[in-house]
Parts: C-alpha cells; sequence; structure tokens
C-alpha cells in the first residue's frame, strides 16, 4: 500500500477525528450537525487521539531482508562517530568515521518494493535512511564550500523511492524525529502527554531525547485544538447567531490549549542542556540548505536529485499543528513589516518560510493544511464581518495572542539554545586565537536555523504578523 498522496482520498475510517461528534465541553453542540466543513473527504493521516503521530508506537526495527540497514545505524554507536567540523574531532575520530562510512558505501542496492504494502514499514525506513545519511555526510570533515556532498547510491536511491511513497522530501525531517520516534512510557496506558518518550537518534544524549520528547508531547496537547477547528468550521458553515457563539466558545478553548502547549514548550529547559544541543545534537540536522554545498543523491534520476539537492534538516517549523494554527486563524505570513529578513521586493513572489516546510510533511498532512487553507468557510473573515468589541472578537483575539505569546517563548528558547550559544562558541574560539573579543553594540551575528532561515529577524517577523492577526485595539 502507498501513502495517498495530497490529491488521493479514501474513504474516512470510523475514528478519523473528523468522523467524530463535536467536543463534549460544548454540551450545548447538537451531535446531529452536519460535518460540512471543507476538511471532510480525504485521509489526512490525523488520528483522534494523536492527531499528526501515529496512533500506535512506530516500528522499531524492518525486516530481515533490510536488516543490513539496521545494522548500518546500530553500528554507528561502536563506532562512536562524531561530528566531523566540531573542534573536539580527531584525526581518530575521522579515520573511525571512515571505516563506518566505506560499509555505507558498499551496502547493496534494496529494492524497495516488499515496502510499499505497508505505510509503518516505509516510516521506519524513512527514518533509518535519513538518519544513515546525515551520521554519513556529518561524519566527515566537510569538504571546501562549493564542493558537492555525494551520498552513495544503497542509501540515496531507496532513501529517494520511500520518500515518494511517503510524499516527503529524502531527508531528515520533523516526522522522522519526533512523529515517527516515539514509544509509550507505559504501553498499558494509552497514548498521552505524560506516557510518551522520543528516542534518541544521532547523541544518545538525555538531552535529545527531551528536545523530541517534548514536541510530541505539544503534538499530543496539540489533539484538541484540531477537534476545535473541525467544530469550529462545522458553525462556521452554519454562521448563524448560535453558530457565532459557539465558535466565541471554541475559541476561548482553543486559547487555554495554546497556552498549555507554550507551558509544555518551556519544559524544554528541564532536560535538554543548551550546550549539549547545540554541541552534539543540533550538528547532525544540517541539510544542504545554506550550507554552500549540494547533496549529491548518487543513482537516482537527475529530476529527482535535483529536487533533493539543496534541503534543510529537520525542525520543529516543520510540525503541521502549529502551521494549522497558523492557517484556521488566518495568520499572514506574506506581508512582511520592516524586520523582515528578506528584501521586500522579493515578498510576495516567494513561498514563505512556513510554505516552503510543507514539503518536508508526510503528504496527508500537506493535503491536511492545503484543505484547511481553501476552506469556503474560513473563521477570520466571519470574525471580521461581526461588529467591533463583539464578544467574538474578543475570543478571537484571545486566541490569536495565545498563538503570539507560544512566539515568544520559542524565541526565548532560541535565544537560550542558539543564539547565547553561538556567542560562547565565537568568543572561546577568538580567546583560544589570543584576540580580544569585543562585539559593537547592535552588532548580532548572522545565525542560521536548521531551515535554512536568518533565524533572529525570521522568528521576530514571524511573531509580528501573529501579532498583526489581531482585529481589536486593545487587545
Ligand atoms: C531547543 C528547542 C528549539 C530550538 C532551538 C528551536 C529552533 C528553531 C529555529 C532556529 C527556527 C527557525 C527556523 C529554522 O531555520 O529552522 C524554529 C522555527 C520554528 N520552531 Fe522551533 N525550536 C525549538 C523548539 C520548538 C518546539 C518544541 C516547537 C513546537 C512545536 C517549535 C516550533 C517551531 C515553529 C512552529 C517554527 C516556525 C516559526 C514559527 O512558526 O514561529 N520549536 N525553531
Amino acid at each position: 500500500m502507498s501513502s495517498p498522496g495530497p490529491s488521493t482520498p479514501r474513504q474516512l475510517p470510523a475514528n478519523h477525528f473528523l468522523s467524530l461528534p463535536r467536543p463534549t465541553f460544548l454540551t450545548s453542540a447538537p451531535a446531529t450537525a452536519p460535518d460540512v466543513s471543507t476538511l471532510a473527504g480525504a485521509d489526512y493521516d490525523v488520528d483522534v487521539r494523536t492527531g499528526f503521530m501515529p496512533p500506535s508506537p512506530p516500528v522499531t526495527r524492518l525486516p530481515e531482508e533490510f536488516a543490513q540497514w539496521e545494522l548500518t545505524l546500530g553500528a554507528t554507536l561502536a563506532a562512536e562517530l562524531q561530528v566531523g567540523d566540531k573542534k573536539t574531532t580527531t584525526e581518530k575520530d575521522w579515520e573511525r568515521a571512515e571505516r563506518w562510512r566505506a560499509t555505507v558505501r558498499n551496502l547493496p542496492t534494496l529494492s524497495i518494493a516488499s515496502l510499499r504494502s505497508s505505510i509503518l514499514l516505509l516510516r521506519r525506513a524513512h527514518q533509518v535512511l535519513a538518519s544513515i545519511m546525515h551520521f554519513y555526510v556529518h561524519s566527515a570533515p566537510p569538504p571546501p564550500p562549493g564542493e558537492s556532498v555525494h551520498i552513495p547510491a544503497p542509501i540515496a536511491v531507496p532513501l529517494i523511492g520511500v520518500s515518494h511513497e511517503l510524499g516527503v522530501t529524502p531527508v531528515l525531517t520533523y516526522a522522522d524525529t519526533v512523529l515517527w520516534n516515539w514509544t509509550l512510557l507505559d504501553p498499558s496506558r494509552p497514548v498521552a502527554v505524560d506516557n510518551v518518550s522520543c528516542g534518541s537518534l544521532f547523541s544518545g544524549t538525555p538531552s535529545e531525547m527531551h528536545f523530541y520528547t517534548v514536541s510530541a508531547q505539544i503534538e499530543l496537547r496539540g489533539v484538541e485544538a484540531l477537534d476545535i477547528m473541525r467544530s469550529s468550521l462545522d458553525e462556521a458553515f452554519v454562521g448563524d447567531a448560535l453558530a457565532v457563539r459557539r465558535i466565541s466558545a471554541y475559541l476561548d478553548r482553543l486559547a487555554i490549549v495554546v497556552d498549555d502547549v507554550t507551558r509544555l514548550m518551556l519544559t524544554m529547559f528541564d532536560g535538554c542542556v543548551p550546550a549539549v544541543f547545540f554541541n552534539d545534537v543540533r550538528p547532525w540536522f544540517r541539510g544542504s540548505a545554506g550550507s554552500g554545498r549540494r547533496w549529491v543523491y548518487e543513482g537516482v534520476p537527475e529530476e529527482e536529485a535535483e529536487r533533493a539537492a539543496d534541503l534543510s534538516g529537520p525542525s520543529a517549523g516543520q510540525s503541521t499543528l502549529v502551521h494549522a494554527l497558523d492557517v484556521f486563524l488566518g495568520v499572514d505570513h506574506t506581508t512582511h513589516g520592516p524586520s523582515a529578513s528578506t528584501p521586500q521586493t522579493s515578498l510576495r513572489a516567494a513561498p514563505t518560510f512556513l510554505e516552503q516546510m510543507e514539503k518536508y510533511m508526510p503528504g496527508p498532512h500537506q493535503a491536511f493544511i492545503h484543505n484547511l487553507a481553501s476552506s469556503a468557510h474560513a473563521i477570520r473573515p466571519l470574525v471580521l464581518g461581526q461588529p467591533q468589541q463583539s464578544t467574538l472578537h474578543t475570543s478571537y483575539d484571545a486566541a490569536v495572542m495565545a498563538l503570539k505569546r507560544f512566539r515568544d517563548a520559542h524565541i526565548r528558547i532560541v535565544t537560550v539554545y542558539i543564539v547565547s550559544q553561538r556567542a560562547h562558541a565565537e568568543r572561546a574560539a577568538r580567546e583560544a586565537r589570543g584576540e580580544v573579543v569585543v562585539r559593537k553594540v547592535g552588532e548580532k551575528a548572522d545565525i542560521r536555523g536548521t531551515g535554512g532561515t536568518q533565524l533572529v529577524p525570521f522568528l521576530k517577523e514571524t511573531r509580528a504578523a501573529t501579532l498583526r492577526t489581531v482585529v481589536g485595539k486593545d487587545a
């Protein structure tokens, strides 16, 4: 079975979140109201209990036929691979890495035909192959800028094939690190925020596990937000006074859910050590985008290889949940203010960062976003059609401001985990060279995210766009 692409609708399963009655907190909602939202009618791989995460723990091992891939990934532990361009990496580390890299080049190029019947196996294959690829690229000393990085055919060919089946890019994504990388703490209990834990893919550190786990918890807490979106769009279709009152209540609830998501995100500080994240985890994530080096996927048709040459590494910016919140609330990231990181003239034509991130999502989740975006009965126009100071305005702004608080908190996190870490690293390097370290007031380093953004101006602009969405004067 292959995964449905954006244009291949399927029958909705009975337990699909789009097929369910309204949230119970709105007791006055009629259970018989028709599901009229444009979200209905396709399978988006969104589950009523787990949202964008699959409903049961992902497969952790491929069948025997693909044992060599699993063994090669497992051997990275014994090889104690270090990031190739890390200051502390030695000649010996490179030699050990090169021996492991040779085993990757000598793998047979396996057919993925038998994987096509199982989306669960396809996901595991993507995770394994993309992880091997990132280990392969980043455990070697990087070639000079301008030179290409070669991905051997035994990895490149099946990775391209599997990615095609899943509708996702052939590079490590948020789906590999979070959505398809979790287990239940207590298997006798259902999937829940307090019963999920992610595995470490690269550094083997508790910080890496915590980094992914927090995102998984956010995805699970966000399930209620998806439920609220669906119910609100149903009501927007009806659009009468009662519907407007219900949407207000949904939006009030949404603000609470988003604040919970923000609280969860801030628990990053409880278990992910910034220096470990910056030095031992994040370097493995880097994609080719912004690196000045193209990744050449050997053995694949030129057109496919061209599409894969310039891709970003995983970022929670690929979380469909946050995109969905933006789309649902009508946050417009295309009209940039003066602090945007890209020149004003090129803004309208170019896709926004968030739009660019969609191709890193599994195909059905991309379809979910497109469907949500094309809803004929969107919430924001309905809100704008109501009188100023109405209850709906207040509730809408409450939800938007909760999303803005999420972005405030996210900027704090990025400051601690990247901006400050980068400043420490720079200072240490200059001091080691005997240079006097003075940074002029206002001078900022050009720091890029794994998504290739100039991250500080980008994140501030994303937050500003959220604030511009507010409709009331007093918000
Ligand atoms: C240590 C933790 C984190 C760090 C260092 C971090 C870093 C970043 C960076 C650098 C970007 C800029 C885009 C890029 O170029 O990659 C970004 C974007 C983004 N991140 Fe995070 N992130 C963290 C945790 C999270 C979590 C837990 C979430 C929640 C799902 C999240 C959601 C987002 C979103 C939605 C964006 C897109 C920009 C936006 O919508 O405001 N991040 N992140």
